[in-house]
Order: structure tokens, then sequence, then C-alpha cells
């Protein structure tokens, strides 16, 4: 068996929106295809990806380096040992021959679209849920759980929203199901924030919390002054104070800001991550790693990722990736995270849910879909058929 061709196109998810760094008006992703000569009911067995929204296509990487070196490689050299299917680690391997360590760049974003491609297309010739497979595979006995927490994310600046704006939309959210909505904060003035997380709490019900993300906007001087004014709000947590690589304003926020702390987003590999767990100060009984396996090399190394967690005496249960999309989804499913992120409104039709799946609680329970389960989300299949069938 072997793979026969690799397909991208960049495709818009553009909108007015603007988190404290960046706006969204020309932002973009990659939609990957894995083709493969495996025939199951007549037709051939597609894998599909995509990569998350913050960090464009990444289509000429893609053509120039990663592709040619899977489709140039001894088709039996990717595959595993029973011979009947891929083996992602060997096709990740393949795609990072003469790639230096380091300096990881956007590579980290073309590689784990595709990843995510292969392991879509490996659970499908397995016949089984990417969850079922993943837990079989890395669960060390513990079966699959699929019922997983999922937050909403929204709350950005958007032209002309005021408060009403802003409350209306978390309200919907909350209607929705989801018991923990997301806020952008350092887009504009702490005190103006504070005005704007005051509005969204006084509509917050019994078990329902607010986090807050400031996309690494602020200097240390910054994330402590905001550190202090949220310390008199129950959030569920604050996300990228500080520029991602700036561990040590990490930790020294965390020496003032006892509630907690998340972030990783923007963290591409496991040794950036396990910089951050040397060096942030993040503190494994209260805080969240949000580590996205389609920015950052894929479930490769996210499997790695988990690893070095475990070394330093974290659960996997800390971990509630960035992103949105349904691979993270099926890694919390299948590995025991302890959710995902979800863009109700946002991003479409790449993020979300298969049709049909409904929050609930704060949860959603995933159906037993071959592979990721792209196939079950209509809007989004659409896309992915047109690209490559
Ligand atoms: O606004 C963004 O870039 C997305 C983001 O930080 C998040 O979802 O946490
Ligand atoms: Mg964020």
């Amino acid at each position: 068996m072997k793979i026969v061709d690799i397909v991208e196109s960049t495709r818009p998810i553009k909108s007015d929106i603007r988190n404290a760094y960046i706006d969204f008006s020309k932002m973009t992703l990659s939609l990957v295809a894995v083709v493969t000569d495996v025939i199951q009911d007549g037709k051939p067995v597609i894998g599909y990806g995509f990569n998350s929204n913050g960090r464009y296509g990444q289509g000429a990487l893609m053509r120039d380096r990663f592709i040619p070196r899977v489709l140039e490689a001894d088709p039996a050299s990717l595959v595993d040992d029973t011979g009947d299917n891929l083996c992602p680690h060997k096709i990740w391997a393949r795609m990072m021959i003469n790639e230096k360590p380091g300096g990881h760049g956007e590579r980290s974003v073309a590689v784990g679209t595709i990843d995510m491609a292969v392991w879509d297309a490996v659970a499908k010739i397995a016949g089984k849920p990417l969850y079922q497979l993943l837990a079989e595979r890395y669960g060390n006995g513990k079966p699959a759980n699929p019922r997983v927490f999922v937050y909403a994310a929204g709350g950005y600046y958007y032209p002309g929203k005021g408060l009403d704006g802003l409350r209306k939309e978390m309200e919907s959210y909350l209607a929705r199901g989801y018991s923990v909505v997301k806020m952008k904060i350092g887009g504009a003035t702490l005190a103006d924030d504070c005005e704007r997380i005051e509005s969204v709490l006084k509509i917050l019900g019994p078990g329902q919390q607010l986090a807050v993300d400031a996309n690494g906007r602020f200097d240390l001087k910054t994330a402590v002054d905001y550190g202090r004014a949220l310390s008199q709000y129950p959030l569920f947590w604050y996300e990228e104070a500080g520029d991602p690589l700036d561990y040590e304003l990490q930790a020294k926020l965390g020496e003032v800001y006892q509630g907690p702390m998340a972030t990783g987003e923007n963290l591409f590999s496991m040794q950036d991550a396990r910089n951050l767990i040397r060096h942030g100060g993040m503190r494994p009984d209260r805080d969240w790693l949000q580590f996205d396996c389609a920015l950052s090399y894929g479930l490769v190394e996210y499997l790695r990722t988990l690893d070095m967690l475990k070394d330093h005496g974290w659960s996997p249960s800390r971990c509630i990736p960035h992103g949105g999309h349904q691979m993270s989804l099926a890694i919390a499913a299948g590995l025991g995270l302890g959710g995902n992120e979800s863009y109700p409104d946002l991003f479409q039709p790449y993020g979300g849910f298969p049709d049909g799946v409904k929050v609930e609680n704060g949860y959603v329970t995933l159906p037993a879909l071959p592979g990721i389960g792209f196939e079950g989300k209509s809007d989004l299949i659409a896309e992915m058929r047109a690209l490559a069938s």
C-alpha cells in the first residue's frame, strides 16, 4: 500500500475580528488531502487535515519540501510492521529529513497539517475512530472516553461591538450549552477590559465561568498590572499574558497571580514546550497547557510532548489544546486530555463538531466515525471532497 498523492489548497478564513495582537482580515489556512491506494467501498481512502487559525496557509513549504519528500520515498519505508497501514512516525521522520533542530518557524505548521491527514487515513484504513485507535496504541490500558469538555472561544474586539454585543455573544454560547466562555483582553485599556469582563461575569450562572486571553501582548509590568486587577475575579484562566517564548515573564506572573494561568498555543515543538515546563513556573495543580498539534508538527510530536509532560509530573488532563478542530477532540477522547477549544461562530466550516453533536453542560460526546470524524460534518467534508475524492 502507498500514498499516491498529497494535495494542498490555501483557503480564506478571514473575518473582521481582532485580538490584542492581530486582526484576521487576511487569515488563511491550508487544507490537505493524503490520497492512498487502499480501496474501501470501491473508493480510495483519503485522509484530510487543515491547520488552525492564526498562522496562515503553508502551501509553499509543503510543495517545496515536505510533500516531495514523502512522495519520493520508497513506499515500503512508510508502512507499519503489519504492512497493511501507513506509519505516521516513519512518514514524520521522512518529512523532517535534512531539517536542522530549533528555529521551528512555520514548518511545524506545514508538517502538522500533513500529519493530521496521515492520522485520518490511518484510522480510516484501520476502520475505527481515531480516538479509539489512539487509546489502543498509546492509552496504557485506559479506554477512550468520547465525552469531552469544550469551551466557547470568542469575545473578540470587533468594529462597533459594545458591551451589549459582547454580552449577547456570550449569552448565545451559554444558551448553546457551554459552561465556560472566553473573551479577549489586552486590546483596550485595563479599565475598559475590566468593564468588559464585569459585564460578562454578570450574566454567568452557577457552574459557569469566564476565561480571558491577552494573546501575548503584555510586557512584564502590564502582565502583572492585569494580574493584580484580574485577581479580584473568579476566572477560569488568564491566558498568554506575554510573549510565548518569555518563560521568565510567565514565571514572575505566577508569583503574583494565584488563579489559573494558561499558555502554549504558540509553542511549536516538544523542546519549546519543555522549556515552558522547565522555566515558566507553570503549576501542575491549576494551570493549563494549550499546545496545538495542528500548528506544532502534528500528533507524532504531540505524543513526545505528552511523554515529556509525564516525566515532569504533569497529567494530560491539564492540556486543553488551542484551535477548535476535531483532531484535538479525538486526541482528548483517546488520551485523556482535559478538553478542547471551540469557536462556535468562527472559522467555519473548519472548526466545530460532527452534525447533530450538541454541547451539554460544557461537554460533547463524539460519534464513532472512522478517522478523525470529518465525514460527519457535511459542510466541511464537502470542501474536503472537492479538494480530492
Ligand atoms: O485569537 C487567536 O489568535 C486565537 C487564540 O488565541 C485562541 O483561540 O486562544
Ligand atoms: Mg489564545
